[in-house]
């Protein structure tokens, strides 16, 4: 197996290899992507799976999470490479923001709605929100 330049789990096959279980054979040339989106709000894996529930992350939920339902990242040995640095860039800038205002949700913008795009999932508004700078004490 071989794998091409790209942030989305894909495989590039370099022999034939057949899908267990089925008749399906892939070739070598054809590209294997995982799609992430629906594996991470497939209701059989996800409950209320279009809900935002951190909680479902918890230390005492995590064993309800089946393996290889949740991989932002990838999995294997050619997972991102830079899994551990990116949650702690992106905790970084929300603890600085956190600590920097006030942050609300614009009205009119509570739900998030998402554009279609094959690399990137992104909000089709962005993320609106009203920040009021904290006073340094
Ligand atoms: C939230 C941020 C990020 C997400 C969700 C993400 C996700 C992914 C995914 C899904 C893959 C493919 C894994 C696979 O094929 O199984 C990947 C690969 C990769 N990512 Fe990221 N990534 C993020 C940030 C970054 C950053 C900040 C860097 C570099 C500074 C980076 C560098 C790489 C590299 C080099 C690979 C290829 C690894 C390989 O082929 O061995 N990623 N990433």
């Amino acid at each position: 197996m071989e794998r091409s330049a790209s942030c989305l789990p894909h495989i590039l096959l370099w022999q034939d290899a057949r899908i267990p279980n089925t008749d399906v054979i892939l070739k070598p040339g054809d590209l294997i992507q995982f799609p992430l989106w629906s594996i991470h709000h497939d209701p059989q894996y996800w409950p209320a799976a279009e809900e935002f529930q951190a909680e479902r992350f918890l230390p005492e939920n995590r064993d309800n999470i089946r393996s290889f339902t949740h991989i932002p990242f990838g999995m294997g040995p050619r997972n991102c490479i830079a899994m551990r640095f990116a949650l702690m860039e992106a905790k970084v800038a929300l603890a600085q923001l956190i600590l920097a205002a006030d942050l609300k949700l614009a009205p009119g913008h509570e739900h998030l709605e998402f554009q279609s795009s094959p690399f990137f999932l992104r909000p089709k508004e962005g993320v609106m929100l009203i920040l009021t700078p904290l006073k340094n004490e």
